[in-house]
């Protein structure tokens, strides 16, 4: 009798330990981040139960199902979604049963026997140790089914010997890995696993069919992004309002708009130092013909290419940008060599694509950098792509000085001009000769330079720095005098540098000039000069 009694409570004890083991895996899987466990818990529990869960069903079935199809979201949203199930503890803890025979929270030998709660021990065991990896699997509509193979039947016979012979407490231990449990481990990473490349093509399909292909320099671009292709192929094609550049690829349109086109401040004569003459010649070559087409016709039409030539650093771009600004124009600046390089392919035909939208922003000026790269004396080495680039820019500079209406002035721009060769010196009608700027000329940049700066300069102090600076270009005298603006901040100590005040820095003085002088050496050569001298007395315009 007492005997039947023990193996009574035993049962109710095993019983209660199960399902207690199975509640604190759902209520700690609550807490967890990942919802995985409780899934899986409220799914077989659904699974095994449907029909006894009566009122609660539709709400239960309801929720679990949304869990399933959303098993991404944060803690935080999982937890809330709860509210909308009725006690899941309390539900969970009656139904657990045995499916072979409806009963309700039968007995363990029962479940033994039939193999019941050991399917879903095991399985939570197994989803225990596999959470991690198969959560990104769950991404989908149906429910979980255990599957029960070789490796759980094992684990489940290990498991109920640990229940049948060593007590509760050790039933429960699911830490313990055995080596089929490794094994299994293995297939289900290898089974899961799947390359970078595998994982892309799946959710990109578009771009199996560029990679590993070889792909053209004008093959349209697919994006390794994830995504990024559709988005890609959402951009807009930029709309072609204007006739003349009905041919033109609209991406270099846009491109040349965007980046060639110069949108910096204007320029002022006064903004450049000295160069009085060219100043004065280019003013009546250029600008008021540019200004006042109808009266500069005929014997007084004014050139379409000018040449502007000397050493690096002197002011060729700033009388460029002048130039367009004077005449209210649009001012588009670019490198040669970066027609032969940055291009490369497409050189022809943004060299086309310039031209015409030039001509759609009439007045304009195109200033050509380093056009000695483009307009170089012809050699058997030449590339044949940078043959042909030249070739349609002289077209097209000729289509440009042809065109009656045109408004286009071409300024060139080089530090080599015994590199042009004769076709590029017979179109660039006006060469001239930009010097390294005089003694007052650079006192001019220092005034000019300074003039924003906390300084107390005389006028005499600047004189001086403009005497200890022959053969320095504007470029130098600049860097010249970034280096004597920071004289007075070397002069704060280290320590009060991240907060000094902005007025108790020290004024820049002419001994910060003279600290300057013997950082800041010239850049250009006496040997370069008198090759520009000599190339100005042959082919410049000579004043
Ligand atoms: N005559 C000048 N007047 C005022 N500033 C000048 C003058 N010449 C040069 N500078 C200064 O030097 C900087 C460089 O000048 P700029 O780019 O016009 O020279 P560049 O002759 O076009 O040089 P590069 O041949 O290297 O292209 C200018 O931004 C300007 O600050």
């Amino acid at each position: 009798m007492q005997d039947k009694q023990n193996l009574e409570d035993e049962k109710e004890n095993c019983l209660t330990l199960l399902n207690s083991s199975l509640l604190q895996q759902y209520k700690s899987s609550l807490q967890s981040s990942s919802n995985f466990i409780s899934i899986a818990v409220l799914n077989e529990v659904l699974d095994e139960n449907i029909d006894q869960l009566n009122k609660h069903s539709d709400s239960i079935l309801e929720t679990a199902n949304s869990l399933l199809k959303n098993h991404n979201y944060k803690n935080s949203t999982w937890r809330s979604s709860l509210s909308t199930f009725p006690d899941p503890v309390s539900i969970f803890e009656k139904t657990v049963s045995c499916k072979k025979c409806d009963k309700k929270n039968t007995d363990l030998k029962h479940l033994h026997k039939t193999k019941c709660s050991e399917k879903l021990k095991a399985y939570l065991q197994d989803l225990c140790n596999n959470s991690s990896s198969q959560e990104q699997e769950t991404k989908c509509d149906v429910k979980f089914k255990p599957k029960f193979n070789s490796f759980k039947q094992s684990k489940r016979e290990a498991h109920s010997v640990a229940e049948m012979g060593n007590g509760p407490e050790q039933n429960l231990d699911f830490t313990v890995i055995d080596e089929s449990e490794k094994a299994h481990k293995q297939q289900v990473a290898k089974i899961l696993f799947k390359t970078a490349k595998e994982t892309f093509l799946a959710s990109n399909p578009a771009a199996k069919r560029s990679l590993g292909a070889s792909r053209k320099a004008q093959a349209k671009f697919i994006s390794p992004m994830i995504g990024a292709q559709e988005k890609q192929d959402q951009v807009k094609e930029p709309e072609v309002t204007d006739e003349r550049l009905k041919h033109i690829d609209p991406k270099m349109i846009e491109m040349i708009e965007s980046e060639i086109i110069d949108k910096g401040t204007p320029i002022g004569w006064d903004d450049i130092a000295g160069l009085e003459m060219a100043k004065s010649v280019i003013q009546e070559a250029v600008v008021w013909p540019m200004l006042r087409p109808d009266i500069f016709t005929g014997l007084r039409r004014p050139p379409k290419g000018i040449l502007l030539f000397g050493p690096p650093g002197t002011g060729k771009t700033l009388i460029g940008k002048c130039v367009a600004a004077q005449c209210n124009a649009t001012f588009f600046s670019i490198s040669a060599s970066s027609l032969t390089s940055k291009w490369i392919g497409d050189g022809e035909k943004m060299v086309r694509a310039l031209f015409a939208v030039a001509r759609c922003h009439q007045p304009a000026v195109i200033f050509i950098d380093e056009i000695d790269s483009l307009l170089t004396q012809r050699n058997d080495t030449e590339h044949e792509a940078t043959r042909r680039i030249k070739t349609e820019f002289l077209v097209q500079f000729d289509g440009a000085a042809t065109g009656e209406e045109d408004r286009l002035l071409i300024v060139g721009a080089t530090n080599r001009p015994q590199e042009l060769d004769e076709a590029a010196r017979r179109r660039l009608v006006k060469r001239l000769y930009i010097p390294l700027p005089d003694a007052q000329a650079r006192k001019q940049i220092v005034f000019n330079l300074l003039k924003n700066e906390n300084n107390e300069l005389t006028s005499q102090d600047m004189s001086d720095v403009a005497h200890l600076t022959d053969g320095y270009s504007g470029a130098d005298m600049k860097s010249l005098c970034s280096e004597a603006a920071m004289g007075p901040i070397r002069a704060v100590p280290l320590s009060q540098i991240t907060t000094i005040d902005r007025d108790m820095v020290r004024p820049v003085n002419a001994q910060d000039f003279k600290a300057a002088l013997k950082r800041v050496r010239p850049s250009v050569s006496q040997d370069d000069l008198g090759q520009y001298i000599k190339w100005d007395r042959t082919y410049g315009q000579g004043f």
